[in-house]
């Protein structure tokens, strides 16, 4: 069963609206940074991810965020276009702030990690007067990702989407996307995750981030189906939690859960998982799929990208997915 509903007649499929930066991935991999010398550029940040393989996949997309006004802001807007994304959402900053660098460090498949330069960075600086009820009402679905949250203005700038969005039936997706770096106080950061996914239809988390949100209330059960539970008071219709390379499962407000498993992976790096799965199972839901077997296609997109060296350019397309779930081994949830 598919529980969500989206309006039609709508210009765009999906806007997503937050970080928009640069990744530097390392290209001399299994070596600590200390060790590294070259890099390759390519545009990160979740939603910006999201995005990308939402358009990769066919939705109509389009973004709501701020870049610098220098070559990085300008590479970020070149291949937002270059990939059919809508930019009429993206705005300049004037106030000389900067892109925020990601580089990755790939000691190991599975010892990744990332080291940011996020000070006076221009996406944080998306301001609520530059979110636009009439383009937020053309869209079917609204993608917020928790980073966006973490300082004023772009915090108010995503409350206020989820306003519209809320008001003119735009179904709202919350990647919870929890950056630690990106906070300086964990109660801060809980409250306004809290508050956040209060609006939104469908949350997507790691089973860790799920927990961050409950530590400020005193919930210590670690217990998905009680996590779901919490949320079906408010708006939300579908719950999914992830638990890395042992899957996920998806909790729906008439009771029912959903397992998804695997597709193995020669994995390169792990990070972007999360990224691509968010946009195939997305796609899937939008394109009146069962929960499981939109969270299967979320599970082959992510096993795609943590096997290719980028988040954002190895997204892949329809083809590219389909081709991967007929011919790839899937490992069910144990
Ligand atoms: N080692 C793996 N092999 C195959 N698939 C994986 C592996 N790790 C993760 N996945 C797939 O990716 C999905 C999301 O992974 P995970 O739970 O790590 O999300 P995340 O922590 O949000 O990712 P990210 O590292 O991008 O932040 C999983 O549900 C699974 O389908
Ligand atoms: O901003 C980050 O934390 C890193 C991103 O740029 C990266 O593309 C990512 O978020 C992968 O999930």
């Amino acid at each position: 069963m598919n529980p969500l509903k989206f309006e039609q007649n709508r210009l765009l499929d999906i806007i997503a609206i937050g970080r928009l930066c640069i990744d530097l991935n390392a290209n001399e991999t299994n070596r600590p940074m200390e060790e590294t010398s070259t890099f390759t550029k390519y545009v990160g940040g979740s939603p910006a991810n999201i995005a990308i393989g939402s358009a990769r996949l066919g939705q109509k997309t389009g973004f709501i965020g701020k870049v610098s006004d220098d070559q990085m802001g300008r590479f970020i807007t070149n291949y937002l276009e270059e990939n059919n994304i809508d930019t009429n959402g993206v705005t300049v900053d004037k106030t000389g702030a900067v892109t925020g660098l990601a580089f990755t460090e790939i000691k190991s498949p599975t010892d990744c990690s990332i080291l940011m330069y996020r000070d006076n960075v221009a996406d944080l600086k998306l301001h609520p007067s530059e979110v636009d009820e009439e383009y937020i009402k053309q869209s079917k679905a609204l993608l917020i990702s928790g980073t966006a949250l973490a300082k004023s203005p772009s915090r108010e700038a995503v409350f206020l989407a989820l306003e519209y969005a809320n008001k003119h039936n735009v179904t709202c997706f919350f990647d919870l996307d929890y950056r630690p770096y990106s906070w300086t106080d964990e109660a801060e950061t809980a409250v306004y995750y809290n508050l956040a996914a209060e609006k939104c239809e469908v949350i997507i988390g790691t089973r860790e981030e799920f927990d961050m949100m409950e530590k400020l209330l005193n919930i210590d059960k670690s217990d998905d189906s009680y996590t779901a539970s919490r949320w079906f008071s408010y708006r939300a219709d579908l719950v999914v939690i992830k638990h890395g390379g042992e899957g996920s499962i998806g909790y729906t407000k008439d009771g029912n859960s959903h397992r998804s498993g695997i597709f193995p992976a020669k994995v390169l790096k792990t990070f972007g998982a999360g990224d691509s799965y968010a946009s195939a199972f997305i796609y899937g839901l939008m394109n009146g799929k069962e929960v499981s077997e939109a969270m299967k296609m979320g599970s082959a997109s992510a096993s795609i990208v943590i096997s290719r060296h980028s988040c954002s350019d190895a997204m892949p397309t329809n083809e590219e997915l389909n081709q991967h779930m007929e011919t790839a081994v899937y490992e069910p949830a144990k």
